[in-house]
């Protein structure tokens, strides 16, 4: 075995190695430093040394660490501090001053000092009571020092982090810090190595936060603080839950062109289904209402007219399930028809064709499925996949096969809901009733909306007073696809407009008022819908992969013409959609689906009826009105292509031959030379050829024409010319000249 080291005795023992090494020294070892060794007996030599000289009277099993312990330091203090008769033993001191702190303490003079003499006397009568109490036991110095000798860091009390890091964006280290239980100062140190330096007060952003969760090998999830005003989030939160689904009636719309039926239809309907348990309930106009067919219900919006619906899209109300499209066998396809195509297409929902007036002598279905095959509405039996109904809404023919399908469809489309949550859905129509105040039309898309619930309903709020069917029955509860009437709203809501129901009518009114607030500053602002003006900034956010063109023409060969001619205006992927195309001049209806469909309108020999232009103002739709086909598609296509990042593309314009060298001294090298091909200009670009090679790209300094200066100097020319920064020019070089021209966007 080798020789024990001094420091390492030190440890042991628990004296300083210098007191080790003068020892020895004093004993004649041959010692340096702590790195110096001993042999076994000066090692025994020094630890008798430094042995305590009387045996503690206590210490008659000295645990084992405790068995090296008489250090230096505690000893001297002991016997210099303690009132101790000669006789006091070291653990008999530990454990004395433990009993003042309730902790063994080897070191015991601090508390001496500050105890005073009041300390000394407890001291001595404990002491004497129960001093054998701590004896031998693990002092927490000697955990420390013990700690040392394993030559390992005393650990840190640190709670283990959390599996998770639920932040907001914002917070600052020393918020995350409180979260993960880890000082701020380590975080601030470990963003600092992630290449992050902020101190501890810094909002940090979403990614560092997520950066630094990583690093600590942890997980990160946002919380999302809700923002009560924030009623369309809410509702997507609402429409979203999933927990408890049950079936829904699908909800219907009626569309089609005017007089083809839609009335009929649905006064038909609704007089002859009847939900069960309201046989001889008024029916009252509320803007929807429900019926029954083999005990499933299907709920219509009683709202014909595109206007109508897409208004109610406008605002983000997309309600509809299914729509009918109405057409008359009589009459065939027209341009109502066709928009009506367009807003159910533009919305997104299966549609079902009922053809109508089959009982008139003029019907002709077969006719009117050969025209909407243009429109990509084929029936089954001719290899498409649109549902066709003959039937006559007069006479009541096959109404209830148009039921029967319209069942079929949703059941295809299995429309669920969860009726166990707070009620939220949209405002069919809404208006100020003399005696009641505010009436509302709701329908109910998700939850359950009950009589007294706090709502807030678009920018208005209140508390649910009355609700009733469209029979005028009070009804105290309302599942998933009830339209309801109800009272109680502060205000008059706009049609599309969402509504949630709240916990509490305190939070519903400050959600209400936050969103009224919140509506009159965005009427300052005003809507920033497409025009033509801001339509390439849209298309460079990123917001639009396409553009949305609704035209209005004056002749059907017109609007074909403009329709094709649009669409195939491609700029960088960037299509034009027609939305919808028709004969006619621009009504309400083309504004109202411009506005849901962020549309402009293209007018070719039309103009916008007055109440059109008015709602064009309100609602910022842009329209442009051409009487030159041409300049309709140049606008449009001007439009597309203007705002793109100009495109250059370089173009030689002239090469110049050097045949002769002049040094200048202040001006450089100055070369001589024929224009062989094009022209040279002074303000052109240029490079230097030697043998096919490119020696040096640059600008021209001057450009001469015998002595004066020259704008340009054409072919078969002489010239003197000078390159700026650049004089190893030589002879047989070849000049060439070029421009950089702007490429027109294809
Ligand atoms: N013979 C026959 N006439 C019908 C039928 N359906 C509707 N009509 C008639 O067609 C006309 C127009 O019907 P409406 O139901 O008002 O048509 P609409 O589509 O609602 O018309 P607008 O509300 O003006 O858009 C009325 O005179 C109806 O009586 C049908 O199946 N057969």
């Amino acid at each position: 075995m080798g020789k024990k080291r001094i420091y390492e005795l030190s440890k042991e023992i628990n004296v300083a190695s210098k007191t080790i090494i003068d020892e020895a020294k004093k004993k004649g070892y041959d010692v340096k430093n702590h790195m110096s060794g001993l042999d076994a007996n000066e090692e025994k030599a020094i630890r008798d040394h430094f042995a305590p000289k009387k045996k503690p009277v206590n210490a008659t099993k000295p645990a084992n660490n405790n068995s090296k312990k008489p250090a230096e330091k505690p000893h001297k203090t002991l016997n210099k501090n303690s009132n101790n008769k000669a006789k006091q033993s070291m653990n008999n001191n530990n454990s004395n001053n433990s009993n003042n702190t309730n902790k063994p303490n080897n070191n015991g003079s601090s508390n001496f000092k500050k105890g005073g003499k009041k300390n000394k006397k407890k001291f001595n009568k404990k002491n004497n009571r129960g001093n054998n109490k701590f004896a031998g036991m693990y002092t927490k110095n000697q955990r420390i020092r013990q700690n040392h000798k394993n030559n390992k860091a005393p650990e840190r009390k640190e709670r283990p982090l959390p599996e998770t890091l639920v932040y907001t964006v914002g917070m600052n280290a020393q918020e995350i810090g409180k979260i993960i239980h880890r000082e701020p100062a380590e975080i601030v140190k470990k963003l600092f190595l992630l290449g992050v330096m902020v101190n501890q007060n810094v909002s940090l952003d979403k990614d560092t936060i997520e950066l630094l969760a990583a690093d600590y090998g942890i997980k990160a999830e946002e919380k999302v603080e809700v923002n009560v005003s924030d009623i369309d989030k809410i509702f997507e939160e609402e429409a979203e839950n999933t927990d408890y689904l049950e079936d829904r009636a699908p909800v219907v719309t009626i569309m089609g062109h005017v007089d083809h039926g839609k009335t009929t239809l649905l006064d038909y309907l609704r007089n002859s289904h009847i939900t069960a348990g309201e046989a001889g309930g008024i029916t009252q106009a509320i803007g929807a209402y429900q019926l029954e067919r083999n005990g499933k219900v299907i709920t219509f919006l009683d709202t014909p007219g595109h206007a109508a619906f897409t208004a109610m899209r406008a605002r983000g109300a997309d309600i509809t399930d299914i729509t009918i499209l109405v057409v008359a066998a009589d009459d065939g396809v027209m341009p109502q028809t066709i928009e009506a195509i367009d807003h159910a297409k533009a919305a997104k929902t299966p549609i079902i064709v009922a053809i109508n007036k089959i009982d008139k002598p003029g019907a002709n279905p077969n006719h009117v499925i050969e025209q909407l095959a243009n429109y990509e509405l084929i029936p089954e039996d001719w290899g498409g996949d649109t549902i066709f109904v003959e039937l006559s809404a007069k006479m009541g023919t096959n109404v209830d096969e148009l039921l029967d399908m319209i069942l079929l469809q949703s059941d295809v489309m299995e429309l669920k809901a969860n009726p166990k949550q707070h009620a939220a859905g949209s405002v069919i129509e809404a208006r100020l009733d003399r005696g009641r105040g505010p009436v509302a039309t709701l329908l109910v898309q998700q939850g359950t909306m009950h009589v007294g619930d706090p709502i807030v309903v678009g920018d208005t709020f209140g508390r649910v007073r009355t609700m009733t069917n469209e029979k005028g029955k009070d009804l105290d509860a309302a599942k998933p696809s009830t339209p309801i009437e109800i009272t109680g709203l502060n205000d008059v809501p706009e049609a599309g407009d969402r509504f949630v129901v709240f916990d509490d009518e305190k939070t519903a009114r400050a959600a209400g008022e936050e969103r009224a607030k919140e509506a009159q500053m965005e009427e300052r602002k005003k809507n920033n819908s497409v025009t033509l003006d801001n339509l390439f900034e849209s298309l460079k956010e990123g917001e639009m992969k396409e553009v949305a063109v609704i035209i209005k023409a004056d002749v059907q060969g017109s609007v074909e013409a403009l329709a094709s001619s649009l669409q195939k205006i491609d700029v960088e992927g960037v299509k034009v959609n027609i939305v919808h195309s028709s004969v006619g001049a621009i009504n309400e209806s083309d504004i109202a689906l411009a506005e849901a469909s962020n549309a402009i309108i293209v007018g070719f020999n039309v103009r916008a009826t007055s109440q059109a232009k008015a709602q064009a103002e309100t609602d910022n739709v842009d329209i442009r009105l051409h009487q030159v086909i041409y300049d309709a598609i140049d606008e449009v296509e001007s439009a597309m292509k203007g705002m793109l990042a100009p495109k250059y593309k370089e173009e030689v314009t002239g090469e110049v031959e050097v045949r002769q060298l002049y040094k200048a001294s202040k001006i450089g090298t100055i070369a001589g030379g024929m224009v062989t091909d094009g022209v040279i200009k002074r303000d052109s670009k240029i490079r230097l050829i030697r043998d096919n090679v490119v020696i040096y790209n640059g600008e021209l300094n001057s450009l001469k024409r015998f002595k004066d200066d020259a704008k340009e100097v054409k072919q078969g020319f002489e010239c003197g010319l000078t390159i700026e920064n650049y004089n190893d020019i030589k002879e047989g070089d070849v000049v060439e000249a070029y421009e950089m021209k702007e490429v027109p966007a294809k």
